[in-house]
């Protein structure tokens, strides 16, 4: 099947955008994988659907498949690069698009600077809505909030590491480091990521506090590892920054791909994050039946 699509970066997590409404491509895993693969396909994080509206009130349905094939809930980079290709495709003549996703309806708007600015709704914060297994374990107070202690199997012996677990969504898993330039992103984000604990897998972050209103983050993201940048990672890292007492309500977030800045009033008070969004280049491909 040649089908046509759109290379989108935001803060360098990178996508395939697929345009899918006028015509259901009804793609496979392992096409969604062939599609992410960097040597064999085009070469993503994510891979991107743009269907029609599924119901009143909504313009669009966004479909998000990470690099290993599987369905997701929410992407926060790739609402940004949705905004961004609706808008210069044609497909809405307006800066805000209300979209549906697995986990409910979010809200990017294209700001007059270039950047996008998401409604990413409300953390999570409930355990099993993360989905996060705590029986058999107690929770560790710090500061204003808590943190869990998973214990890790490493090659290296069996650190425990304490997260803070919620939810964009999407499960995450959020840790301090003191240097997120040493931090063992490659050796414990796969652990984590794929910790009994966590029945949907999670993505792990790796938060560095360097002011009330400035970190730096790394996130091993579920099904893509590590990423230049995670949208709803950053979402995560500060909303429990904030609730560990440690952040101040609007955060400037360094990933390896660029500048995200999140702001969050506390309680159940939506999660604003703003970042850029970049179209790489359009293409056409071959994508084979069985990959
Ligand atoms: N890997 C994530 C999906 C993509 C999230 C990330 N690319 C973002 O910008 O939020 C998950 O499995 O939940």
């Amino acid at each position: 099947m040649r089908i046509r699509f759109t290379k989108m970066q935001g803060a360098g997590n990178d996508f395939v955008v697929l345009d899918e409404t006028r015509q259901r491509l009804d793609l496979s895993p392992a096409q969604y994988r062939w599609l992410a693969d960097r040597h064999f396909g085009v070469g993503a994080d994510q891979v991107l659907s743009v269907r029609p509206s599924p119901a009143a009130g909504v313009d669009f349905e966004y479909v998000i498949h990470n690099a290993d094939g599987g369905e997701v809930e929410q992407c926060g980079n790739g609402a940004r690069c949705f905004a961004r290709y609706v808008r210069d495709s044609g497909l809405t003549s307006r800066d805000t698009v209300r979209v549906k996703t697995l986990s409910g309806v979010i809200e990017p708007c294209l700001n007059a600077d270039g950047r996008v600015t998401v409604d990413m709704g409300p953390p999570v914060f409930d355990l099993p809505s993360v989905p996060f297994d705590a029986a058999g374990l107690s929770p560790h107070a710090d500061g204003g909030w808590q943190k869990w202690h998973l214990a890790l199997a490493t090659s290296a012996g069996s650190p425990i590491v304490p997260v803070a677990v919620l939810s964009m969504g999407n499960p995450h898993a959020v840790q301090e480091v003191e240097d997120v330039d040493t931090a063992p992103v490659l050796t414990q984000g796969p652990l984590i990521e794929t910790h009994s604990r966590f029945p949907k897998r999670v993505n792990a972050g790796f938060l560095q506090m360097v002011g009330r209103s400035h970190v730096r983050l790394r996130v091993w993201e579920r099904g893509a590892g590590e990423t230049l940048a995670c949208g709803t990672g950053a979402c995560a890292a500060v909303v429990a920054g904030i609730r560990l007492g440690r952040l101040d309500s609007r955060v400037d977030v360094q990933t390896r791909g660029g500048l995200l800045t999140i702001e969050w009033a506390g309680g159940d008070a939506p999660v604003f994050m703003t970042g850029p969004a970049v179209t790489v280049f359009e293409g056409e491909i071959e994508i084979p039946e069985q990959p």
